[in-house]
This record gives structure tokens, C-alpha cells and sequence, in this order.
């Protein structure tokens, strides 16, 4: 039976964020209620050195806390990494692998994700999974194939609907202001589901697929009212809280 899918809306602080900005935080994380988080689930991932303030700031607020990334080893001679294990003991639940960021800047393979995202389940995480094609790929009519091959690499087998969730982020659309058509994301979105559900059974209905990409509080209720679009994966809009919250009140509107 399909479920209810409850939509998350998840912030990507990426490379951003200080002291200064647990403000925003705190701002977000006040701003939303239980009764409301029900509906909607929030999740800002700021920079590993915010993590653990940021879950104390947001103790008794809804809001999730998550991480950007993390090894695929639980602990060893890896500088500057940090493992699934350490965000969940600075009691993050979530963690992003495979941003497109990742893949083009440390060169994270789709089977690098995979481990990653294992790690990630091991340490009782939930794994946002990134996968998206490149303005190259998409102009060369091979943005299915690229979709295909890299939930096949990058997702474990094992994966369940709590602790996986799956973010199409179009290459191209990432902070370049360019969003693609509402076709063409419903498309994407609509060959995920039946992958996934042919891959998963039941797990892949259930599964949360988010669209990222240059998504804003103008253009959010168009997002998210798309077939198979259960949440947004936000960069720069998330960054400042009342762009944030403008976009989860554009949600919460939805669901209404
Ligand atoms: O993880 C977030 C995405 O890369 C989207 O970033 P953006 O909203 O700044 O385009």
C-alpha cells in the first residue's frame, strides 16, 4: 500500500555559514511547531563546524539537523573527513552524499556514494542520495540514462523509505537561476518513481524524491506542486531564514 508521503524541505548550507549565522538557525528552527512539522518536515545540513550547535540550538524545535557528507569508514587515518558515526553523535539524522559538488570536486564515484550512503544507514542516518545530469548530458538526450545509472550505483540495495531519500538535482540548475521546465522535472521525477519501485517494490512508492536546483520562495509553490515531487533540497534560499521559511509556508500552504 502506498503511504502518505510526508515532504521534507532540506537546506544545503554547502561551503557557508559561521558563528553569526546559528541566528538564522535558531530563526528557522523557531519558526516551525510540531503540528506543523507533521506536515512538513524541515532539515537545514550546515557546515560539519556548525553541526553540533546547531542541534543543541534546535533542541526543542522539529527542526532536523543534517550533514553534507561523510566517509564511508566508521573511524581511521582519514584527515579531514568526519564519519557517519560522528554526526550522529552530534545527533544529526541526516546526511547528503553524492551532491554534484562532491562528485565534481573530490571526484565521488556513484559506487563512492553507495558506501557512503551504507555508512550513512549503518549509523542510523538518513542518506539523501543526489543524482542529476549535466547541461551536456541533457542537450545529448541522455538525462534518463544518466538518472538510471546513477540510482543503480549509487543506491544500496537495502534501502527503505526512512532512511533513504533521493534528490534530482539537474546539474545546470544549480545556483545558475535557470529552473527546468515543470515537464521536464515532472519526467525525471516520474522515471525515478517507477525505477525505484521496480527496483524496491513497495519501498521505491514510499520513497522521498526532491527536486533541487535554484529553487526560491517565488518559484516553490510551482516546485512543489509537480507529480512526484516530495520535497525541496535548497541551496542559496536556504541560507537566509526568512527565504526559508517563506518557501516551508509556501508548503505548508499545499498541503492545506
Ligand atoms: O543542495 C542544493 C542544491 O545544490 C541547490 O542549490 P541552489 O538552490 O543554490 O541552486
Amino acid at each position: 500500500m502506498t503511504q502518505k508521503i510526508r515532504p521534507l524541505l532540506a537546506g544545503n548550507w554547502k561551503m557557508n555559514g559561521t558563528r553569526d549565522s546559528l541566528t538564522e538557525i535558531k530563526a528557522i528552527a523557531d519558526a516551525i511547531g510540531e503540528a506543523q512539522a507533521e506536515k512538513v518536515e524541515a532539515l537545514l545540513c550546515p557546515p560539519a563546524t556548525l553541526l553540533y550547535v546547531a542541534t543543541a540550538l534546535c533542541d526543542d524545535s522539529p527542526l532536523a539537523i543534517g550533514a553534507q557528507d561523510c566517509h564511508q569508514h566508521r573511524a581511521g587515518a582519514h584527515t579531514g573527513d568526519i564519519s557517519a558515526e560522528m554526526i550522529a553523535d552530534c545527533f544529526g539524522t541526516y546526511v547528503i552524499v553524492g551532491h554534484s559538488e562532491r562528485r565534481r570536486d573530490h571526484g565521488d564515484s556513484s559506487e563512492l556514494v553507495r558506501a557512503k550512503a551504507e555508512a550513512a544507514h549503518a549509523a542510523g542516518l538518513t542518506a539523501i542520495i543526489c543524482v542529476g545530469e549535466t547541461a551536456e548530458e541533457r542537450q545529448s538526450g541522455h538525462t534518463i540514462d544518466v538518472l538510471k545509472r546513477q540510482i543503480e550505483a549509487s543506491v544500496p540495495r537495502g534501502s527503505t523509505a526512512d532512511d533513504t531519500v533521493i534528490a534530482y538535482e539537474p546539474v545546470w540548475a544549480i545556483g545558475t537561476g535557470l529552473v527546468p521546465q515543470e515537464e521536464e522535472i515532472a519526467a525525471a521525477h516520474a522515471f525515478m518513481r517507477a525505477d525505484l519501485v521496480a527496483r524496491l517494490g513497495r519501498t521505491g512508492k514510499n520513497m522521498r524524491l526532491l527536486y533541487g536546483g535554484s529553487a526560491n520562495p517565488a518559484n516553490a509553490a510551482v516546485l512543489i506542486g509537480i507529480d512526484n515531487v516530495n520535497g525541496l533540497l535548497v541551496g542559496g534560499a536556504s541560507l537566509k531564514s526568512v527565504d526559508f521559511i517563506a518557501i516551508y509556508n509556501a508548503y505548508l500552504k499545499h498541503t492545506a
